[in-house]
């Protein structure tokens, strides 16, 4: 291999692709963007070169195709086209994994008919991604590129955490039991977060709460995963921004037998009409707070709810991790929204939780400790950065391989 230090990480989302240059050398990131509305009559591209200078263009992009040619446009109009002998890698965001892909793997031609298998367990996810990686792989065969998964880092929890209490053979014979999501977000703070307590990743636990559209939690021991919120889909756990989180199932029962929905109908309802939307009309964590200083009660109780939730993981994992060293809030919500962070925390100060209102109410985009100097838990907003994690796995592998 040559010395080449450049990782493109690519987010291929159904209707999206998030993308990011970086340079491992430095950390530097000469581009970062995204393409968004892929398949609609208007589309628009975001691109910006680390010098400043956002350029957009709208225009239609009809599939990932077109988009990533785009892409890869954009770039060569600054000299870091896809043909660029800096590039080392490109490293793809992949949600679902199973239990074939429990860390990140070179891909292959096996290997995207085994990623094609897996479909069935994340059909809103897996298509765009495999989308994302041929049409790479069509521009660039010669390049190493890598998957890495959102349930990988989420493997290690224990059978009693990822097993449902359904029984064992139907669930083993149609791959049912917990898999867990934004595992590259939850390695990447749990990580970062040791290292903001100036301590070794193997010696402290955590709880890592990635807050964004989606929302998970999870037990981080010694740096291993014991157990997170989202299961066999991103619908389980905490309320979202449109997913409703964690339901008595018998519910999905009740809604076809008595208000006659059809499957697809409940899907739709659960993972995109519900949560913050379903209960206020808003999905948008800033809308909500505006709309509570006014007095709104629909977005209060959306927020009590989805509070109430987060304070039950907190709880919940407290218990299934023993002792706490720290308490990570992360991505867009967990990183931006002191009120969350507050309402969260209230009330724990028996458990050796207490929250500086002062410290908390300051912005920053580096990682923070927002508890009291008495908090025997750390209380800290980590931002994430899955695209680093990913662009640092892809690079390991990549020279692995090549070694
Ligand atoms: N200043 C803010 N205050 C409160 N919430 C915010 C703020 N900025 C962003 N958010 C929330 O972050 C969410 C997006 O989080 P993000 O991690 O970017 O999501 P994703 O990567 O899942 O698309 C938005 O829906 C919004 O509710
Ligand atoms: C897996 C998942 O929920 O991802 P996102 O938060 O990007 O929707
Ligand atoms: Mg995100």
């Amino acid at each position: 291999m040559t010395d080449a230090t450049r990782v493109l990480v690519l987010n291929s989302g159904s209707s999206s692709v998030k993308f990011q240059l970086i340079d491992m050398a430095d950390g530097s990131r000469p581009a970062v963007g995204i393409v968004e509305r892929i398949g609609e009559s208007t589309g628009r591209i975001e691109y910006r070169p680390q010098h400043g200078g956002t350029r957009s263009t709208e225009r239609p992009f009809p599939d990932h195709s077109a988009a990533l040619e785009a892409v890869s446009a954009e770039l060569a109009a600054d000299g870091l086209g896809l043909d660029s002998p800096e590039l080392a890698a490109i490293g793809h965001r992949v949600v679902h994994g199973g239990t074939t892909f429990t860390a990140p793997t070179v891909i292959t031609d096996k290997m995207v008919e085994e990623l094609r298998e897996l479909v069935p367990l994340a059909p809103l996810h897996n298509p765009a991604n495999i989308t994302g990686i041929e049409v790479a792989r069509r521009l660039r065969p010669d390049l190493p590129q890598v998957a890495v998964f959102d349930t990988a880092f989420h493997a290690t929890m224990p059978e009693y955490a990822a097993r449902y209490a359904i029984d064992r053979e139907t669930a083993d014979r149609f791959s049912v039991r917990r898999y867990g999501f934004h595992g590259t977000s939850h390695q990447y703070v749990s990580r970062r977060t040791a290292q903001l307590l100036g301590r070794a990743p193997e010696s402290v636990n955590v709880i890592v709460l990635h807050l964004g559209n989606g929302a998970s939690a999870s037990a981080v021991a010694g740096g291993v995963c014991v157990d997170t919120s989202m299961g066999l889909t991103p619908l389980e756990g905490l309320v979202m921004g449109t997913r409703s989180g964690d339901l008595d199932p018998a519910i999905l029962l009740h809604l076809h037998r008595v208000a006659g929905m059809s499957v697809d109908e409940i899907d739709v309802l659960l993972n995109r009409r519900s949560g913050l939307l379903g209960l206020c009309g808003d999905n948008d964590m800033r809308e909500i707070a505006r709309r509570m200083g006014e007095g709104d009660a629909a977005a209060q109780l959306a927020f009590d709810v989805y509070v109430h939730r987060l304070k039950k993981y907190v709880g919940a994992y407290l218990a299934v991790l023993g002792r706490v060293d720290a308490i990570a809030f992360t991505a867009g919500v967990g990183e931006n929204s002191a009120a969350v962070r507050e309402a969260a925390m209230s009330g724990l100060e028996n458990l050796g939780i207490e929250v500086d209102s002062v410290r908390n109410a300051v912005r920053g985009s580096s990682p923070r400790l927002i508890s009291t100097e008495d908090s025997r838990v750390a209380i800290a907003v980590v931002p994430t950065d899955e695209e680093l994690e990913i662009a640092g796995q892809t690079f390991n592998l990549v020279r692995q391989h090549a070694s």
